[in-house]
């Protein structure tokens, strides 16, 4: 229930329209009981023989009842999708706040058809809440109780027919229903959202499936999941059905109960034969309020599964830093005793990491591939979190707000994120169209204009295109730190030593770290760390290294002998 009770409390939010719908809903309910129950009067008044003249005042009851019906149901939908589209948007917003507040590894560890399932399919299903949940047993109750009421006066038997029939219809029936759900659950977000997950990937993979001859296999898959969800809605739209029908046949039942109690009660003149009509027809209409119940189990279990998956449990509860890191200018790290393994994976990423960077300095690790480079940087952006500290300005990293320390941080990361757009959309700054074009002339991308068309993923840009314009990216901000995870390793030599240089120029004052596998041009580094299996194993200046005949060394050596 504890993704029910924050939908409740989004929905209470608009407790005017919650309010409003319930009103309408009964006072249209109860208008066509009063409806038919007058009618009834009449058919019985009128085969009696009594002169029209005599029952225009209950001819005119009808008719303003079924005027009030008529309009108090549109203000009934009014008001009650009011309540809910509201509370849908409210919905969606906190689910992107919790995104948003997770770490970005943990996002990404959702596929991405499923967290699109859940933003999507969950969230519009959530709209039967109130709709179909929420409200109508707390109408259905008034409606029952307000003709139970008007029934008692008249006969305690039929009365109490109805009560009969409304607990049958609305926990008996419903009950069973829940209990056979769960033993034959098709759990359909589950399906819905397995094939999402299958439909991103065929769209994702499309082209590397198609090369390795493997689209038929990830077809079949999606084909399957496919003919899942099928089966598992045919299979719930069933019972809903006959669900359906066995609560229409318990009011009909219940009208024939009633004709047959009131035939009794008349022959044995405990009741007048004018009020049988009327109760036949006060039993059939009072009873098609019930259809809603039918589709209640499926819909309450279907909306807490869907509200479980969009306000999930996290992990372990992270307390919000507070603390900004302060303007101070030049910036210096380091890293105190730090331990890291990725969620759920068995091997750890980094053992013991002690190091220091100086403010202004000029830092590059280098080591094997997967012996964790990137894992720090993505430790100082505070993109994960580890035990052991990190200190920024003497600050810990832990207490830290990450907007501020990423608005003091130039960041090229391995994986760059394009838009749908144009350049200069994906240039993500608001500086002058002068400074954008200075900008990619900088990153050495001149034969772009800034109206060109980006597609999707930058998939219409090349490798070294995209770094670049992850490159232009850094030209446009201001930022005293920079970490760069091998920023020019898709460029050509004389145009990645250009745009190098072009970076130096601008942080030249500033602390500078950069990982790469490529080992020239380290002898202008203030320090190397060199890294391996998660441990620095090797650090200080070019030389230094050089002198000790290392780890680093062999790797130069290595360097020389392959080219
Ligand atoms: N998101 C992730 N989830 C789980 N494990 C990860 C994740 N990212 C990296 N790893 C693992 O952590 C280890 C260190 O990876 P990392 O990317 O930091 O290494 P690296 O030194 O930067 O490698 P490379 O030079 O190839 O980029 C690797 O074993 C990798 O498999």
């Amino acid at each position: 229930m504890a993704g029910l009770n924050i939908v409740i409390k989004q929905l209470m939010k608009e407790k005017r329209d919650v309010v409003l719908s319930i009103l309408f809903s009964f006072i249209a309910g109860i208008a066509a009981v009063g409806l038919f129950t007058a009618s009834g009067y009449l058919i019985s008044q009128a085969a009696l023989g009594v002169p029209i003249t005599a029952l225009t005042v209950v001819i005119a009851i009808v008719k303003l009842l079924g005027f009030t019906r008529a309009l108090s149901r549109y203000s009934e939908r009014y008001f009650s999708h009011r309540a809910t589209f509201t509370m849908l948007s409210h919905i969606r917003v906190q689910f992107f706040e919790k995104l948003q507040n997770l770490t970005p590894s943990k996002v990404q560890r959702f596929r991405t058809g499923d967290l699109l399932s859940r933003f999507v399919s969950d969230v519009e299903s959530l709209q039967n809440f109130f709709l179909r949940i929420f409200y109508p047993p707390i109408v259905l109750v008034l409606i029952f109780l307000s003709t139970v009421l008007f029934t008692l006066y008249f006969s305690f038997w039929i009365a109490l027919l109805l009560v009969v029939g409304l607990l049958l219809s609305t926990v008996v029936l419903p009950a069973l229903f829940a209990k056979v759900r769960q033993t034959t659950e098709q759990p359909v977000q589950e399906k819905r959202s397995d094939l999402s997950a299958q439909a991103t990937e065929l769209l994702f993979g499309y082209q590397d499936l198609k090369i390795h001859q493997k689209l038929a296999d990830q077809s079949e898959a999606f084909n399957t999941a496919n003919d899942d969800l099928i089966q598992a809605q045919t299979k719930e739209r069933k019972h809903e059905l006959l669900n359906q029908v066995l609560d229409g046949w318990i009011g009909l039942l219940m009208a024939w109960a009633v004709l047959a109690v009131g035939g009794w009660l008349i022959t044995s003149g405990q009741m007048e034969g004018v009020w049988l009509a009327m109760f036949m027809l006060l039993t059939l209409t009072v009873f098609e309020n019930t259809q809603p119940m039918a589709a209640f189990p499926q819909y309450f279990l279907e909306n807490k599964k869907a509200a479980n998956r969009i306000f999930f449990k996290e992990d372990e509860a992270v307390s919000e830093p507070t603390q900004p890191l302060g303007d101070a200018g030049a910036i210096d790290i380091s890293f105190r005793g730090v331990d890291f393994t990725y969620p759920d994976e068995p091997r750890s990423t980094l053992k013991n990491v002690n190091l220091s960077i100086p403010s202004g300095s000029k830092t590059a690790f280098v080591g094997a591939s997967g012996s964790g480079k990137s894992t720090l940087l993505q430790l100082i952006l505070k993109l994960e979190e580890a035990s052991g500290e990190v200190y920024i300005n003497s600050q810990a990293i832990s207490q830290m707000t990450p907007e501020s320390l990423w608005q003091q941080t130039n960041t090229v990361m391995q994986d760059q994120q394009f838009f749908a757009g144009t350049i200069r959309d994906n240039l993500l700054s608001d500086a002058s169209d002068e400074q954008l074009t200075y900008a990619l002339k900088r990153a050495r991308l001149s034969n772009f204009s800034l109206t060109d068309e980006v597609y999707e993923k930058g998939d219409n840009l090349s490798g070294g295109e995209k770094q670049r314009l992850a490159i232009a990216r850094l030209f446009l901000r201001d930022a005293n730190l920079w970490l760069l995870d091998e920023p020019t390793s898709s460029l050509d030599q004389v145009t990645a030593r250009e745009v190098m240089t072009e970076i130096l120029r601008d942080a030249e004052n500033d602390t500078f770290v950069i990982v790469s596998h490529n080992l020239r041009g380290l002898e202008n580094m203030d320090q190397i760390i060199v890294m391996d299996h998660g441990e620095v194993v090797e650090q200080g200046t070019f030389d230094e290294l050089m002198a000790r005949k290392g780890y680093f060394y062999q790797l130069k050596e290595i360097e020389r002998d392959t080219l």
